[in-house]
């Protein structure tokens, strides 16, 4: 089960690994909460200010960083970067499987100082979505 909290990301690195759609909307996120955002891919597929590392990925890429998203297309990949995360205490979310992720990402709806994070332990996004749709028009 997942815990929902704020989490203050003053002074903290972000990197995400892999650069295609899953990366874009982990971003359109992260942005609205300044976050700092580093991307690292051999193939980074949107046009980005963030910085960029184009390369493979290896596990010495961790080094620095408070928080790690594996977002590439290769599941046992994704995995890796999990268990690579883990045993440096970065806590890691896998974009494409919440059982070896610390922490998942929302639905967020964010307006101000007011975010509501909507989430199903990631079990059904498509109900996460809903809700947040719900909570949008209410407000
Ligand atoms: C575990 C998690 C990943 C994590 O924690 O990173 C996860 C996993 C999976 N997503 C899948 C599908 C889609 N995900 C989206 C979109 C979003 N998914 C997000 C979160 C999460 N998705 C986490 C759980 C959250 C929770 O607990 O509810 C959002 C809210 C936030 C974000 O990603 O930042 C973002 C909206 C961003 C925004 O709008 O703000 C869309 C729609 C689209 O792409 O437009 C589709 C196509 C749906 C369709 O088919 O209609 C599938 C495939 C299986 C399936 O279809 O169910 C898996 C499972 C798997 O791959 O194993
Ligand atoms: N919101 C969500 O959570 C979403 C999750 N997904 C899931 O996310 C996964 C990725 O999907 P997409 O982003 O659509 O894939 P994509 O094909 O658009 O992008 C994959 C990215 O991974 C990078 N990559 C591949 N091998 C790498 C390596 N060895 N080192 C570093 N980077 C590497 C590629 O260069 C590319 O930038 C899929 O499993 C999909 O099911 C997809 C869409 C939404």
């Amino acid at each position: 089960m997942f815990l929902p909290l704020g989490l203050n990301l003053k002074n903290k690195k972000i990197l995400i690994v892999g650069a295609g759609a899953a990366a874009a909307q982990k971003i359109r996120a992260l942005k609205k909460y300044k976050a700092q955002i580093t991307l690292l891919a051999p193939e980074i597929k949107f046009r980005t200010n963030y910085k960029k590392i184009k390369k493979t990925y290896a596990a010495a890429d961790l080094a620095d960083y408070a928080l790690v998203y594996a977002c590439t297309n290769d599941r046992k990949l994704n995995r890796q970067i999990a268990a690579d995360a883990r045993r440096r205490n970065i806590l890691v979310n896998v974009c494409d499987d919440p059982r070896h992720s610390d922490f998942i990402s929302p639905a967020i709806y964010k307006r101000g100082i007011m975010s509501a994070a909507v989430f199903s332990d990631g079990r059904d996004v498509r109900r996460s979505l809903r809700w947040r749709g719900r909570i949008r028009e209410i407000l």
